[in-house]
């Protein structure tokens, strides 16, 4: 088959895949144990020699990406990691007021000289360290790919990288999502049980492996009730990433509804710290402990923009 009738194939498969979605074709198979791996994070007896990068993604608006990338950063930093948290929802950013900070610059101050990135990072509970990303400024949300990639890059002047770099991505499918994203070692998609969800994931996964050779992709359901469910999302998302695309997806589990989670986001702290025996607080620490089991990555060096590109941190001294 030539490539223009291959395209071809793959739009009208496109097109099919709202009813791919909307049927519940999975043959239904023995449950896994839920994030089958560590349930609390190793000891830290060696620390990374460099920064594993993670962006939290998901396509569509509200299916609970900040809420993941902040209770992931925070039990990480809870179970001793140097973890950052960078906010790259510019313009809407929020986990400043998530977390009670009250930062005075943000990404914007950075591109205009008036300040480093190192002079952004504001300390959160438990060491957690954040770079606020700047709420209700025009020029934030209109930022071209330029000044994405310069934000990227001054990641490589910090003066003591973390171990891990969270990165919160935007909604949507814009050029600034794509790039966060694929600047990362590891993309982390959210879903949730609804339509739009997954459609939406799956037109981020496309972009990300179209067009910036983004292979692997780990997939964790949200507000979910059981473990089934999570399971059913991820075997959907799977069998159509399947068909059409070529990527490979790993299932990182579930995170249950809880509304433990908007209590906090009243109280303006992460749950894993406020509440840590809640349902959601386990699913978190159950996410981190799966995470600290990952290898290494497994496309370090395409020639992309990434994070801590020129990063050469020896090991002692973290
Ligand atoms: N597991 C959960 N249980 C209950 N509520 C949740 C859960 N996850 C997220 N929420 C709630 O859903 C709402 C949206 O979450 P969040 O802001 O994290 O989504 P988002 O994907 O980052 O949204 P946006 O794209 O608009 O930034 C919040 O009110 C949050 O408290």
């Amino acid at each position: 088959m030539n490539s223009g009738s291959r395209e071809a194939l793959q739009v009208n498969q496109a097109a099919g895949l709202q009813n791919l979605f909307s049927a519940a074709q999975a043959s239904h198979r023995e449950e896994l144990p839920i994030f089958h791996q560590a349930a609390n994070l190793r000891p830290m007896v060696q620390h990374r020699r460099t920064t594993r990068t993670i962006a939290v993604a998901g396509g569509k608006g509200g299916v609970g990406k900040t809420t993941v990338a902040v209770n992931l950063a925070m039990t990480m930093a809870m179970a001793g990691r140097n973890v950052m948290l960078l906010d790259a929802d510019m313009g809407v950013a929020n986990i400043d007021v998530q977390l009670g900070l009250n930062p005075t610059r943000h990404l914007g101050h950075m591109l205009e000289g008036q300040c480093t990135l190192q002079d952004l990072i504001i300390p959160a509970a438990h060491g957690l360290k954040v770079i606020p990303g700047g709420s209700g400024v025009r020029r934030l949300a209109k930022m071209g790919n330029g000044e994405h990639a310069a934000v990227i890059r001054a990641f490589d002047d910090l003066i003591q990288p973390p171990e891990f770099l969270i990165v919160d991505t935007a909604a949507g499918v814009a050029d600034n999502v794509a790039m966060f994203a694929a600047a990362a070692d590891d993309v982390l998609i959210v879903v949730c049980d609804e339509l739009a969800s997954l459609t939406d994931a799956y037109a981020l996964i496309k972009i990300l492996a179209h067009d910036f050779g983004v292979r692997r992709f780990r997939i964790v359901a949200n507000m979910v009730r059981q473990a089934a469910d999570a399971r059913k999302l991820y075997e959907k998302m799977a069998r159509v990433c399947g068909r059409f695309l070529d990527v490979a997806l790993d299932y990182m589990g579930m995170l249950p509804h809880d509304e433990w989670l908007r209590q906090a986001i009243r109280r303006q702290g992460a749950v894993v710290d406020l509440w840590p025996s809640s349902r959601a607080a386990v699913g978190f620490k159950q996410l981190a402990g799966a995470v600290d089991t990952w290898g290494e990555p497994a496309y370090p060096d395409l020639g992309r923009i990434a994070f801590f590109s020129g990063q050469n941190v020896p090991a002692a001294g973290w």
